[in-house]
């Protein structure tokens, strides 16, 4: 069961906003509506959030995001249509019960980050624990292991107003997090920062996803925001979702005219990833295993390199259609000498980055998750991938996820 469950969502404002519901059921449009001084803020959306995934709703400005979000978190009663958390109906619970849901199972982070001014840092992180009955010290510790967390240890005795704006919005999200709830709800919660700093906060949240495990729903209007964190992203227009899909999915196969023209200056080789253009590797061939076999199995895939990999899977190099051919002709019997090295890239690696790698490698590249070989990309794969883009990127923290096999020598020893 997916912990979030939106369905047949409305939510109109105005008067007579039930009727209004059967009449947009009915084909009536927004805009017939509006006329009449009704908003159809969201209609009929449905879509559930697996555990532990990053949802994000994209949307340009009055699409319905926020009201969706307040819907979620019952902060806005939906006009008609159901929203369950971990299967409980959320509109058939009374104030307690609401009450409860958000203090102990959803969490927002806000854009203008709502932090308390005359309040320390570590009061602001704890703020609401004392609700929960959560005694000082508990409260402290808890507190200050979210500071932590977000790169903030140590500022707990610090005031609001000597942080920076990305260090305020980390103690935000400290907030939410010391909170210790499944669900993280975050309303344009980088919106507000530098675009620097706001990538910077956009990398700590997939770190720190990667480690706490949350289900997110995250709002955006910004696109390529929406591209780095989204395992999946609902796209908003008029209150309406229009496609919902990982961001491979809606690149590649947009589900109508507005999202394929939403997209179109979306730098696709800077969101499709390695794993997202790799190809299952169709053969291997070990180290031990001769140049006839070799040349039979690139014959029979109609390949032109092979990856060499040891029982472990882990890659030693790879070989070569014409290396392999000669060897043969000349009745060789081992791949000594012929294995070459080979790019590995991790499956996470942007395809923008692989441009360097793809100039370097006289072979496909090797995909590996650690060494081990999970996949493989075709030098005419990643040129068609990368398409007329620019040169290599950096990572910005000196890696690029990118290393080849070991030297030469120790492959073929
Ligand atoms: N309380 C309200 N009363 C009347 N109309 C509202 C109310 N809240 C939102 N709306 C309207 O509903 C529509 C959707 O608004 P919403 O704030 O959900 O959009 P959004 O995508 O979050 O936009 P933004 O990014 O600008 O906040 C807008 O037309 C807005 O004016």
């Amino acid at each position: 069961m997916a912990l979030i469950e939106a369905e047949h969502l409305y939510k109109v404002f105005g008067r007579g906003a039930k009727r209004a519901v059967g009449r947009l059921q009915r084909g009536e449009s927004r805009n017939d509506l509006r006329a009449e001084g009704l908003t159809a803020a969201v209609i009929d959306a449905s879509f559930a959030v697996e555990r532990g995934e990053i949802f994000v709703a994209m949307g340009l400005s009055g699409s319905g995001k926020s009201t969706l979000i307040r819907m979620i978190n019952g902060l806005l009663t939906p006009t008609s249509g159901s929203i369950r958390i971990d299967g409980e109906d959320i509109n058939d619970l009374d104030g307690q019960g609401l009450r409860r849901v958000r203090r102990d199972k959803v969490s927002m982070v806000f854009q203008h980050f709502a932090l308390l001014p005359h309040r320390t840092v570590g009061e602001n992180a704890a703020y609401g624990l004392k609700l929960r009955g959560m005694n000082r010290a508990e409260r402290e510790r808890r507190a200050e292991e979210a500071l932590s967390m977000v790169g903030l240890g140590g500022w707990g005795g610090s005031m609001p107003g000597e942080l920076s704006g990305g260090m305020r919005q980390r103690v935000g999200l400290a907030r939410a997090l010391a909170a210790g709830t499944e669900i993280l709800l975050m309303d344009e919660a980088f919106s507000a920062l530098d675009p620097l700093i706001r990538r910077e906060m956009q990398d700590q949240l997939l770190e720190l996803q990667t480690k706490l495990d949350k289900t997110i729903v995250f709002i955006t209007h910004d696109l390529n925001e929406s591209m780095r964190l989204g395992d999946r992203i609902a796209m908003m227009r008029d209150g309406q979702i229009e496609q919902i899909g990982s961001s491979e999915q809606i690149l590649n196969d947009p589900a109508n005219d507005y999202v394929a023209q939403f997209i179109q200056d979306v730098d696709r080789t800077r969101v499709l990833t390695a794993s997202s253009v790799m190809e299952r590797p169709v053969a291997v061939i070990g180290p031990d295993q001769g140049p006839r076999t070799a040349h039979k199995l690139m014959r029979e895939h109609q390949v032109s390199s092979l990856m060499v990999v040891d029982r472990q899977r882990n890659v030693r190099g790879a070989v070569a259609e014409k290396d392999v051919a000669a060897a043969v002709e000349r009745g060789r019997d081992t791949l000594d000498g012929l294995i070459l090295p080979v790019v590995t890239v991790d499956p996470d690696v942007a395809v923008a980055d692989l441009f360097g790698a793809s100039a370097e490698s006289p072979t496909a590249l090797a995909v590996v998750d650690g060494q081990r070989l999970v996949g493989v990309i075709p030098r005419v794969t990643l040129l068609s991938a990368l398409g007329a883009v620019g040169g290599p990127q950096d990572n910005g923290d000196g890696s690029n996820g990118i290393g080849t096999t070991s030297p030469l020598e120790e492959v073929t020893s």
